[in-house]
């Protein structure tokens, strides 16, 4: 066990003399920093917590499971405070940094096998040890594996990790889509049946990609992107000839890891027992190999920050367009990359059959690599598809942060949110201890130390949820969603906490560094993770963002973490999917669409529009009655029918579906006219027969003469329906009946795809 636990590290900002800027996430700044009873150096994040966009309840969760964590290989907080409006973490302070850090100032093209396997075990031993406390990381990856100057390796950064024992809201969460694109798992993205520590198998196997090659598979390529191909494709691997001086046993490791049905993959456990983990080494293997020579980090930050702010400034004078500049930032692994509407749709888009953009050197396993019909692969979900079941989901929990916002503490959290969390963030190793006595001990196979282990506590996690970030983060979050600054939409703005000693502004006044923060809030430190939030639609809402929007359309506001709540299983039961599906992807659009699909797709998009409509009225009310404002106006009226559509799209849609269903009604009765003549007809026919047949026997029996033959224009056996569609009120091109009663509407996938986008996105 650290030595450092043994001692207690104070709870006050004026112990710790902070030295140079180490790290950036999507959230906090990293600093160096010394404690100064202990003298002891440490690392000390620091969030400001009215710029973490509300994801509270992650901050909450991130500071508990580093407090209450007990593993040699988790990076371990000694405590956390508030200080002013800042959150400070305390932690052992990792001199190497984390490994995609160095990858990328000394290792570009990845590191050498036996490096990967040190680096690679020590991980699996800390989720082997998490997901043994019900935990899942979901956010593994080289920027969260941090080394220090004696090479122990740790994992770090449970922003995103959750309880499989939660229950209620916690245990919904685990059908959230949460983590970074290109380290996320398909289930996660699928949100089909939600997922489990298996989600973070296919992240480690992504995460050995990484280490191998100094980048993560697909990680060129812009979110969406990123998305439909791990849905789509192949999974990735190491490639054969490419990757020729590693191991077969790594490249069976991959291959176990990255397998797509996650039940396929192993646990951490068994992974651990895989022979490529007999090349790992010691940590003096790795101080030798890879820390040696290295430049301090606080160096290697800042010239990899500057590197990094001169790209971006190329990139702004050179390509200009906010669209590329936003996938650069993606591209290059920063954390809060924005883009607004347009920009997904251009990126989902993007994904042609014939799409230049695939590097086949990218892909592994190439001769996979063939764009399927995903509705030929139905497990496999588009994102869209994710997006829509979004909605509805979002749309709930809109509705219960407004009844959040109505219960007892409404008055005290939406205005002093600080006050209530320090309760929940000041907590240092003791305190966790004396409030968390269901630690078991773990036995670290390694060491033999006996550490404590948490015990699931569904009580307890219920209490600690009620009181701690779940009901904070929803009360915070109705309004700061909201979001909008400048040109770009910036969900998290610059993170650099202005209240606390930066070296930079207070100590040294560096001016460059000064610059840098201005003009790169959005430069981020590539380890992010990606947290999406949508917004809804705020075309009628008196939300804080209404006048960029107006100027600007639509936006999705996101943060680093991508984040989309899934929706109930009935609404993924509609299948509406394959339609979605084939419209976005591009690779198999099929125009004739079935009308027994459109009808309940756009049923359920106007449903939806309805539903996103109501909760912003609801909002509205909600956020009027909560800041003593007047009445609600008519505008907020609930009743909705009472509403014109919200815009023309939707009227447009509307009378499109009035078209549609009194086409199906007519082309209905026209199949049941069709089916009473073909019944008709053959009677007739047989007792036309009959009547022959009587008349032939009867003159066989007076003259055997030849029977006449039949009417040539009568056609008896032959039924040759009306063509319906001259009297069907459908406007719309080549609508032919056919028997299963499809229509062929090429616009349809079209507007469905644009509705589609509406209602998802709003
Ligand atoms: N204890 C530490 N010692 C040294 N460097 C650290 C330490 N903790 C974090 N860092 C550095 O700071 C960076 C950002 O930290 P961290 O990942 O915890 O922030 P974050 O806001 O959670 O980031 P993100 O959510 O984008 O991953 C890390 O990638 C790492 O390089």
């Amino acid at each position: 066990m650290d030595h450092h636990f043994n001692r207690r590290f104070p709870a006050n900002p004026n112990d710790y003399k902070l030295y140079e800027e180490v790290g950036e996430g999507v959230s906090a700044t990293v600093y160096r920093a010394l404690c100064i009873p202990l003298n002891e150096i440490v690392a000390i994040k620091v969030l400001d917590l009215e710029k973490c966009n509300n994801d509270l309840d992650g901050i909450r969760r991130e500071v508990q499971t580093m407090t209450l964590t007990n593993h040699p290989n988790l990076l371990r907080a000694h405590c956390s405070f508030t200080a002013d409006h800042c959150l400070w973490v305390v932690m052992p302070y990792m001199a190497g940094g984390s490994c995609l850090h160095i990858m990328k100032s000394s290792y570009p093209e990845g590191f050498e096998e036996k490096v990967i396997a040190t680096l690679l075990r020590e991980v699996l031993k800390a989720l082997v040890y998490l997901h043994g406390q019900g935990h899942i990381h979901r956010d593994v990856k080289a920027g969260n594996i941090l080394i220090d100057d004696n090479g122990a390796v740790k994992l770090a950064d449970f922003g995103v990790s959750a309880c499989m024992f939660d229950t209620g809201d916690r245990q919904r969460s685990r059908n959230t889509f949460v983590g970074t694109p290109c380290w996320m798992a398909p289930e996660v993205m699928q949100q089909l049946h939600g997922y489990d520590f298996k989600a973070d198998i296919w992240s480690f196997g992504i995460t050995a990609l990484e280490l191998a090659h100094g980048h993560a598979p697909f990680s060129k390529y812009p979110p969406m992107k990123v998305l439909l191909m791990t849905l789509q494709n192949a999974p990735p691997g190491l490639d054969y000839e490419r990757d020729k001086r590693f191991s077969k046993s790594f490249k069976d490791l991959v291959g176990a890891c990255l397998v797509k049905d996650p039940k396929k993959r192993p646990a951490s456990e068994k992974l651990l027992k895989h022979p490529f983990f007999k090349h790992a080494r010691s940590e003096e293997y790795l101080v030798r190999t890879i820390l040696d020579g290295l430049e301090p980090l606080g160096e290697r930050f800042r010239t990899l920050k500057g590197k990094e702010a001169n790209f971006l400034l190329q990139n702004k004078t050179a390509a200009g367009d906010k669209e590329h500049l936003s996938q650069q930032e993606y591209i290059r692994g920063i954390s809060a990359w924005n883009f607004n509407l347009e920009d997904l749709k251009a990126q989902a888009a993007l994904i042609p059959s014939s799409d230049s953009g695939f590097s086949l050197e990218e892909l592994n396993n190439n001769s996979n690599n063939v764009l399927e019909r995903v509705d030929s692969i139905p497990q496999y979900m588009s994102p869209e598809r994710v997006d829509h079941n979004s909605a509805a989901t979002l749309a709930e929990d809109v509705l219960e942060d407004i009844q959040d916002l109505e219960g007892p503490f409404s008055s005290a959290f939406p205005i002093r949110p600080l006050e209530a969390l320090r309760g929940c963030f000041d907590v240092c190793e003791d305190d966790a201890n004396a409030t968390s006595p269901t630690w078991k001990n773990y036995k670290d196979p390694n060491s033999g130390s006996i550490l404590p282990q948490q015990k699931p506590s569904q009580t307890e996690d219920l209490d600690a949820s009620k009181y701690n970030g779940d009901f904070i983060e929803r009360s915070a979050s109705v309004p700061k969603n909201m979001h909008v600054i400048g040109r770009h939409k910036f969900s998290s703005g610059s993170l650099l906490p202005e209240h606390v000693l930066s070296p930079y502004k207070h100590i040294a006044g560096d001016g460059e560094r000064d610059d840098l923060n201005q003009r790169g809030q959005n430069e981020r430190n590539p380890s992010g993770p990606l947290f999406y939030r949508q917004m809804r639609d705020s075309h009628n809402s008196a939300s804080a963002s209404t006048q960029e929007e107006s100027s600007e359309g639509r936006v999705v506001q996101r943060k680093g973490r991508f984040k989309v709540t899934s929706a109930d299983a009935g609404n993924k039961a509609t299948p509406s999917a394959n339609c979605m599906v084939n419209s976005v992807s591009g690779a198999s659009t099929n125009p004739s669409v079935n009308a027994a699909i459109v009808l309940p797709l756009l049923q359920f998009l106007l449903q939806q529009n309805a539903m996103q409509r109501e909760t912003l009225i609801n909002l509205i009310k909600c956020l009027e009655q909560t800041c003593g404002q007047q009445e609600p106006s008519d505008a907020g009226s609930s009743d909705l029918s009472q509403l014109p559509p919200a815009s023309s799209k939707e009227k447009e849609l509307q009378s499109y579906l009035v078209h549609l269903q009194q086409s199906v009604g007519s082309l209905g009765d026209d199949v049941q006219r069709l089916k009473y003549k073909n019944a008709q007809k053959p009677l007739q026919v047989s007792s036309d027969s009959a009547k022959l047949e009587l008349a032939t026997a009867a003159k066989d029996v007076s003259s055997p003469q030849p029977a006449p033959m039949v009417d040539k224009g009568k056609k008896p056996m032959v039924v040759e329906g009306p063509r319906p569609s001259d009297h069907s009120p459908l406007a719309v091109p080549a609508l032919e009946m056919k028997t299963n009663l499809s229509i062929d509407v090429p616009a349809l996938s079209y507007d469905c795809r644009e509705s589609v986008d509406k209602a998802c996105i709003p």
